[in-house]
């Protein structure tokens, strides 16, 4: 199964992107893992919140398919331990789906559409981060599942 992480507009900050890249790397030795980077909605600064979820939201929803498990990254979603999530993932891993789809909200979050697509909602706090912050944080926490799946020495709490 493939594992997909997906966000709108390039990382804007430098010490982001290395760090990004950096878990990137790292995790294409545990997963079969694509990063997909949908672009920025064209003149969204000129829109109200609701009207750029909403655009942002059909450019998440059309590269889609049926059999993708769409798990939202939201600050209202499941809170889980590491170990949890690691746990998580490995049962993800054995259902039917072709991709599990890791997809961060733009600025304002997502569309009412998006939420009803998707399968899942994961918190990594309670607090909320910027869309390109969490980018780092979630691979981070990606890639020590993977690491805990195989009793690797990473994680060590
Ligand atoms: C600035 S936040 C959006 C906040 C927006 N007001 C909302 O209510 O969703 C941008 C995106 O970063 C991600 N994000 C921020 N904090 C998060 C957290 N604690 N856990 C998981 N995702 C988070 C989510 O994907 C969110 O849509």
């Amino acid at each position: 199964m493939k594992t997909t992480f997906s966000y709108i507009g390039k990382t804007a900050d430098k010490y982001l992107e290395e760090g990004i890249g950096m878990y990137e790397r790292r995790l294409k030795h545990y997963l079969s893992y694509e990063t997909v980077l949908i672009p920025d909605v064209k003149n969204g600064g000129k829109l109200e919140a609701e009207q750029l979820k909403i655009k942002e939201g059909e450019q998440i929803l059309q590269r889609l398919k049926n059999d993708d498990c769409l798990i939202l990254l939201d600050e209202r979603g499941k809170l889980y331990t590491s170990e949890q999530f690691a746990a998580n993932m490995d049962q993800w891993f054995q259902a039917p789906y072709k991709r599990l789809v890791f997809q961060v909200g733009g600025a304002f979050g997502f569309s009412e559409a998006v939420y009803q697509r998707a399968n899942y909602k994961l918190s990594l706090s309670a607090m909320t981060f910027s869309h390109q912050m969490i980018r780092l944080f979630f691979l981070e926490q990606l890639y020590r599942a993977m690491t805990i799946l195989r009793n690797e020495p990473y994680h060590n709490s």
